[in-house]
């Protein structure tokens, strides 16, 4: 990467503690280890070694939030024209101030540094690792430099509009032309072979991609990551949990690119068991030995601004008990998470618990928005509508699966509402975090679950998992 600022006034502090301790540090590569939790004294000393690796570097005075602003945090080190195209456009649409996780992550990133940038849903991560990725592209070198690999095309879509809008170029500015770079989105369900000539004729600068499209051309030699400056993986903790997913992507951070040559980012609001994740990274070569770690408020993984609540009822008054809370809430935009349908029910002929609920809002609920549905049995093409639909809108009704639960940013969103139970306390976390998504609002958004009285005990055990508490409403 050409950027590699010193990073002077670095405070270290050990990242598994709340009460974090400051040492002073000279420079990133030559950061001292500070102590060591407790409960690593359970690991064999490879792991541990690789455990004392796992820090959060923050630039002396800027804690979390703090007064610094994006500029000043970039200023020094990213090259002038990010300062004055990206960043400008950035301050245009309103990011100015830094989030915590920005304030957090920029340094370790802008510094060269591997890093694992882990903090809650809708704490801006996204703009954390695209200001990496501006800085390390050079716009007149016709190749790959960046590749950003995410695990679902709506993500996809998501994350190239951002960073299309940031590059975009100003009407009329010829200065502006030897810094524009390319971003393709390379996409499960987009236009392979148009996207080929696109990569045979012009390398784009940056590719967003989903896994599979991307090892399609990878596979075919369509073209290489030879001159791969920088990695993101984001959503990691999804893509090395799907079985389909998993080996390929081992493929992408081993075998077509090599951890030596590149800066390697994953991103996510969850990573369960973190410490051996950074260790396998380091083991497996995933990243450099010196990956940090930054993990930002720790001790609080959902946005402090949701309000959780649930309401008993039998399966049979789910639909009534929905429509009641519509109805009381009156949401401006909401999204009703309903659980894959199960086989036993696929077999005895009934239909998609998706598509029911869909009819049913539309002849019950009197509320103003539209009534959406976005799932992974619909096509490419209605998905996108869909998406488009709800962005457009006014207000907007979505009834989705887990698919929509990942990454997807509808910051207009007040209102989750379960309509179905989770699986996990993972999926709780990502479908709860597509509300309370506006940085520095003060806006309480709510998260109401309908469970039976059976499912009472598996709320609870996600509420002590992720550390929140669920108000029982009665309807
Ligand atoms: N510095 C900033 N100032 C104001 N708004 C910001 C800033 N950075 C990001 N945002 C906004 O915050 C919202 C969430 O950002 P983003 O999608 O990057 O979150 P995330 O951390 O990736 O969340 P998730 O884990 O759910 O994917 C977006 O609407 C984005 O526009």
């Amino acid at each position: 990467m050409a950027v590699a600022p010193a990073v002077t006034n670095l405070r270290l502090l050990h990242i598994s503690s709340s009460a974090v301790v400051p040492k002073q540090c000279p420079a990133p590569s030559s950061v001292q280890l500070v102590g060591r939790s407790s409960s690593s004294r359970r690991f064999k000393p490879p792991l541990r070694a690789a455990l004392q690796t796992s820090v959060v570097l923050r630039e002396e005075g800027e804690s979390g939030g703090g007064a610094a602003t994006l500029r000043e945090l970039c200023r020094g080190h990213v090259p002038d024209h990010v300062l004055s195209r990206f960043l400008s456009r950035a301050e245009g649409i309103g990011y100015v101030m830094p989030t915590d996780v920005q304030s957090q992550a920029l340094p370790v990133l802008l510094s060269g540094r591997d890093c694992v940038i882990h903090a809650q849903t809708g704490s801006g991560k996204t703009l954390a690792y695209l200001l990496l990725v501006f800085s390390a592209v050079k716009a007149q070198r016709s190749a790959v430099q960046a590749l950003i690999v995410v695990p679902t095309r709506e993500l996809g879509m998501q994350v190239t509009k951002v960073a299309r809008m940031l590059a975009s170029k100003a009407a009329d500015n010829d200065l502006e032309e030897k810094s524009s770079c390319t971003v393709m989105a390379l996409l499960d369900g987009g236009m392979l072979r148009r996207h080929k000539s696109w990569l045979k004729a012009e390398p784009p600068s940056i590719v967003v991609a989903t896994i599979a499209s991307l090892c399609q051309m990878l596979d075919k030699q369509i073209f290489k990551l030879d001159a791969l400056e920088v990695l993101v993986i984001d959503e990691v903790d999804f893509l090395f949990n799907s079985s389909k997913q998993v080996s390929s992507l081992k493929k992408i951070l081993t075998s077509y690119s090599s951890s030596s040559k590149r800066q390697t980012v994953f991103a996510s609001a969850s990573i369960p068991q973190h410490k051996r994740f950074v260790y396998d990274c380091i083991q497996q070569k995933w990243t450099k030995r010196d990956v940090v770690h930054v993990h930002v408020n720790a001790i609080k993984p959902l946005p402090s601004c949701l309000q959780h609540k649930f309401v008993v009822c039998t399966k049979k008054l789910k639909h009534a008990v929905l429509l009641s809370l519509l109805h009381s809430d009156a949401p401006k935009s909401a999204i009703v998470f309903v659980g894959e349908q199960s086989e036993k029910s696929k077999k005895a002929g009934n239909g998609p618990s998706t598509v029911l609920l869909v009819d049913f809002l539309k002849t019950s609920y009197r509320g103003s928005s539209d009534v959406l549905l976005l799932e992974e049995d619909m096509n490419f093409n209605s998905r996108a509508a869909s998406l488009s639909e709800l962005r457009e809108g006014e207000g907007y009704l979505l009834v989705a699966t887990d698919i929509a639960a990942r990454g997807v940013d509808l910051p207009e969103t007040t209102h989750i509402y379960n309509f179905d139970l989770p699986r996990t306390a993972v999926d709780y976390l990502h479908r709860a975090g597509r509300t309370g998504r506006k940085p520095f609002s003060d806006e309480k958004c709510n998260v109401t679950s309908i469970i039976t009285l059976e499912e009472r005990f598996v709320l609870q055990r996600y509420e002590n998992e992720l550390m929140f508490n669920c108000e029982e409403v009665i309807i």
